[in-house]
């Protein structure tokens, strides 16, 4: 298993912090505050000796020097902020290059939102790293200090405000308990609904053309809605709360007011004790109350943050294997079953086959009988629940995709081309050779219908370019074949092709299964493919299986087993 950022350099390092940014945090957060402590005794002493002296001068000087301290502590602040800021921004660049493989692995088995949510929690963590709550909890530490130090003035002073601390706190705890799970839940649906209505955006042209928009809005305002109820009723439970806690702030105040005063009445204390301890008071309970204020952000940068640690956690056990090399050259897939969870029946149960360089197969079967499914487990985009996959010996799922992707090409039943043009998307991105993308282009028969285009290879072929259905098709097949894969999948590929473009397709196939890549081929017209198909398996409902021809050479697959392991 391999560690994930945050195993691997600490959540401190991993946002940058050494033990020199710790320590300019803490003294920042500490500076601020005790230099306001030490003027507010000093302060405590001077209004005293100006009581005596009746000098109004002094008061004013002190009043002075008094704003010029907040300002002061308002900059320790700023830079405290600034500070957290830039470690929000380096947190982010560390999780979010690993966020966005997880989040694709995850809407590559089909959990989308799983994966939309991943980005999400990546911003959560960053805003809450430089939010309020992080600075509230740093500045409890001044609490603390400015709470010993009334003790220091007073013990009864310190009794009362360590009272409303507590109670503060209790708020807090309860606050925790009685709105957590409802803000949560109301958090988790709002996304959900955002999700669901921003899906629909790539499904423009059915929900203009069949008039869809307002069901789908309908359906969308009745989960926002449910969702909201929840919202609401943990915000109304948290305003209640807020109200007590403010109540506890005012009681508190009064408590040592009102102590105080009788202090200076029975000659036991001066104003300048009382003051000096009302001023303290106020410091130490702000920071407990900004908690109870901030409660929303504390709660959601906590979970998005325990969420982002489980999720990568969970995506570092998929670690590259070293590839067998005592395992035969070619594809073979042991024993594969996959049993999606909730479903009554597997979609495929013991499956085993070996083919070797340049061999092909053919998956035939109804609809739904697990075509597709087969072939995104053998490409390893979803996890088996039973068996492997092997390329060459390298484990399709336990892999490094950047290796293995270069060695594949795969052709989606749904095509899917990338916002670019259209030698990006064959060349699998920007600055590949150009003869390697031609010549993959010529192979798929797609070079003449490219040189058609206005822009040629520059034409954007991006969901919103002018390609048609089977135009995409074609270039998606140059893609496949890009760089002579060594195994080439194609989930039925001959889809909206014209005859031509179909017998470009087979030439293709048989160029390369002649180059040496092993051919899986997904259809429901098998006619078109079965000459060139060594073999050719039936699925059927349930997760079986029946070999229409080739299958699995038992001995072959026995020496496999032996020598593999
Ligand atoms: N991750 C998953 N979770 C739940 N169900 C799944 C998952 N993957 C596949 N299935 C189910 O497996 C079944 C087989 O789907 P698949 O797309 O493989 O069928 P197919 O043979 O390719 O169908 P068609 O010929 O219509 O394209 C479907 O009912 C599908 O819902």
């Amino acid at each position: 298993m391999s560690a994930t950022v945050l195993q691997r350099r600490g959540w401190l390092r991993a946002m940058g912090l050494g033990p020199g940014s710790v320590l300019a945090i803490l003294l920042l957060s500490l500076g601020g505050m005790l230099g306001l402590f030490d003027l507010v005794l000093s302060i405590a002493h001077i209004t005293d000796g100006v009581l005596e002296s009746k000098n109004g001068n002094t008061v004013l000087a002190l009043m002075l020097v008094f704003a010029m301290a907040t300002l002061l502590a308002a900059y320790y602040r700023h830079r405290r902020e600034a500070l957290l800021q830039a470690m929000a921004e380096r947190l982010g660049l560390a999780l979010r290059a690993e966020a966005l493989q997880a989040a694709i692995r995850r809407a590559a088995r089909r959990d989308l939102v799983a994966g939309l949510d991943l980005l999400g929690d990546v911003a959560a963590a960053q805003r809450f790293v430089a939010g309020e709550a992080v600075a509230g909890l740093l500045d409890l530490m001044g609490a603390a200090a400015a709470l010993g130090l009334v003790f220091h003035l007073h013990a009864g002073f310190g009794w009362i405000l360590l009272a409303g601390m507590g109670a503060t706190a209790l708020l807090g705890l309860v606050l925790r308990r009685v709105a957590g799970p409802a803000a949560a839940t109301g958090e988790a649906e709002l996304a959900a609904a955002g999700h669901e209505l921003a899906g629909q955006l790539v499904h423009a042209d059915l929900v203009r053309g069949l008039g869809q928009l307002p069901a789908l809005l309908g359906r969308w305002q009745r989960r926002h809605e449910a969702a909201l109820g929840l919202a609401d009723m943990a915000a109304a439970r948290s305003d209640a709360i807020r109200e007590l806690q403010m109540l506890v702030a005012a009681l508190t105040m009064m408590g040592l007011t009102g102590s105080g005063v009788l202090h200076v009445i029975e000659g036991r204390g001066t104003i300048g004790l009382v003051l000096g301890a009302v001023l303290l008071g106020q410091f130490a309970l702000r920071p407990l109350a900004g908690l109870v204020q901030h409660f929303e952000a504390w709660q959601a940068g906590t979970r998005a943050w325990a969420r982002l640690r489980r999720a990568l956690a969970e995506e570092a056990q998929v670690t590259a294997r070293p590839p067998l090399t005592e395992a035969r050259p070619g594809l073979v897939v042991e024993d594969l079953g996959f049993h999606p969870v909730g479903r009554d029946q597997p979609v495929l149960t013991g499956l085993g086959l070996a083919l070797a360089p340049g061999e092909v197969l053919l998956v035939e079967g109804g609809n739904g009988t697990g075509k597709t499914t087969l072939l995104r487990l053998v490409l390893g985009l979803v996890p088996p629940d039973q068996g492997r996959v092997l390329l060459d010996g390298q484990d399709t799922w336990f892999c490094d995709r950047g290796t293995l992707g270069a060695r594949i090409g795969y052709l989606p039943q749904d095509v899917q081309l990338l916002e670019a043009d259209i030698f990006t998307n064959i060349g699998r991105g920007p600055g590949a050779p150009a003869e390697l993308v031609v010549a993959a282009a010529r192979m798929a028969g797609a070079h003449e219908m490219i040189g058609r285009q206005p822009l040629g290879y520059q034409a954007p072929a991006g969901t919103s370019a002018g390609l048609s259905a089977g135009q995409r098709r074609l270039v998606g097949l140059a893609r496949a074949l890009y760089g002579m894969p060594r195994l080439l999948v194609l989930d039925e590929p001959e889809i909206g092709l014209d005859g031509a473009a179909r017998q470009a397709m087979r030439a293709a196939v048989s160029q390369a299964s002649a180059a040496g890549a092993v051919v899986l081929v997904a259809t429901h017209e098998p006619a078109t493919w079965a000459d060139l198909a060594g073999h050719r398996l039936r699925l059927e409902a349930g997760g079986t299986f029946e070999w229409l021809a080739g299958g699995p050479d038992e001995s072959d697959m026995e020496r496999h087993r032996a020598a593999a392991g």
